[in-house]
């Protein structure tokens, strides 16, 4: 019998704390050759959209759903990126979603029960990205991350580079304690054979296997209602800074090492007045990291950065950042 064929472009959703490698894992799976044609859709807190230019360059259809979390306001987006996608002439043959940080899979695994989408798209797996380096913070920091835990198919406990034996042992026994049906993998820079990741079908036993009547038709309020206000409740909030003046390196070095606590995820690409090259900024808990990217060559030199954080004092971090420009007369 091969009628029961499933011919539906298979999606993952990636979801994992800010930080936690859901874009390096992306790129990871962007770059490897596959032959694959897969559309990607990210999704951004904080007005700036920086992952969009942090997922390499490929002939992906990339789209992106910022200024939102897609557990929450995006979701109608979601919806619209995922059918586009499909109308396309050129078909794709995977789909990648990855959230932001803060976002609760589930509402947004729902989104593939709509009945617009259901025939056409079938949940392959939530992949949770985990930090083993900021395990327990994550945790405090928003109770999202649990959730995210709780859903996921696979769990990718990443940057096990960065712990001893003794803590990745515990990490490892704390998450079969939260999800002992998730199948757990690890990794350093999300680097695990894809066979392992992609088109696993690990989400079938977890959904109804028709379009839930109660699954989202048209709107999305009874969604709303469950996660409305999610990161207000938890008072994380971003700010996002743009320049077109470089930034003067001794200053902003001062400013990025002296970062309050109360800000544990940053990223930015950054315009620094001595470098040909963009700077790629991280900062994930305690830890940042600047590194090379590419020479900014015939692009419009710009900067844009994020910091995420609980408590922020916006306007006098804005005002901080402002300070560290180099606005001297240009040569
Ligand atoms: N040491 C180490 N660093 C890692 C690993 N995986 C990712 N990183 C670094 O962690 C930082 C954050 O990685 P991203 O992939 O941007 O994290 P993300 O989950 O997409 O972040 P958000 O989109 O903000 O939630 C970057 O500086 C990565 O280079 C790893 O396994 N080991």
């Amino acid at each position: 019998m091969i009628e029961n064929i499933d011919r539906r472009v298979p999606a993952t959703l990636l979801t994992g704390a800010l930080g936690s490698g859901k874009t390096t894992l992306l790129n990871r799976i962007l770059k490897e050759q596959h032959g694959l044609k897969i559309g990607v859709i990210v999704n951004e807190f904080g007005e700036l959209s920086i992952d969009h230019h942090l997922v390499m360059n490929t002939d992906e259809e990339v789209v992106e759903l910022s200024n939102g979390c897609v557990c929450c306001s995006v979701r109608d987006d979601l919806l619209w990126a995922v059918t586009r996608m499909l109308l396309r002439p050129e078909k794709i043959d995977y789909l990648v979603v990855e959230t932001t940080g803060l976002a609760d899979p589930r509402p947004v695994a729902q989104t593939f029960l709509h009945e617009d989408l259901y025939d056409h798209v079938r949940l392959d797996s939530i992949i949770t990205v985990v930090d083993a380096a900021n395990f327990h913070e994550n945790l405090l920091h928003s109770s999202t991350t649990l959730d995210q835990i709780l859903a996921g198919d696979l769990i990718l406990l990443n940057k096990i580079d960065l712990v001893e034996e003794k803590m990745r042992k515990e990490i490892l026994e704390e998450l079969e304690d939260i999800n002992p049906a998730a199948r757990v993998l690890e990794s350093v820079s999300g680097e695990v054979d894809l066979r392992l990741l992609l088109d696993i079908d690990l989400h079938q036993n977890k959904i109804a296997a028709e379009p839930s009547a109660d699954a989202p038709k048209g709107d999305f309020v009874s969604f709303d209602q469950l996660t409305a206000s999610h990161l207000e409740r938890e008072e994380i909030s971003s700010i996002s800074f743009a320049a077109e003046h470089p930034f003067d390196y001794e200053k902003l070095s001062e400013f990025l090492e002296s970062l309050p606590r109360n800000i544990f995820r940053g990223k930015g690409i950054l315009w620094i007045d001595s470098y040909e090259e963009q700077l790629i900024f991280h900062l994930v808990g305690d830890r940042s990291t600047a590194t090379l990217g590419e020479p900014w060559g015939e692009k419009m030199r710009q900067s844009m950065l994020v910091l995420i954080g609980k408590g922020l004092d916006r306007e006098a971090l804005l005002a901080e950042l402002d300070r560290c420009l180099d606005k001297g007369p240009r040569g």
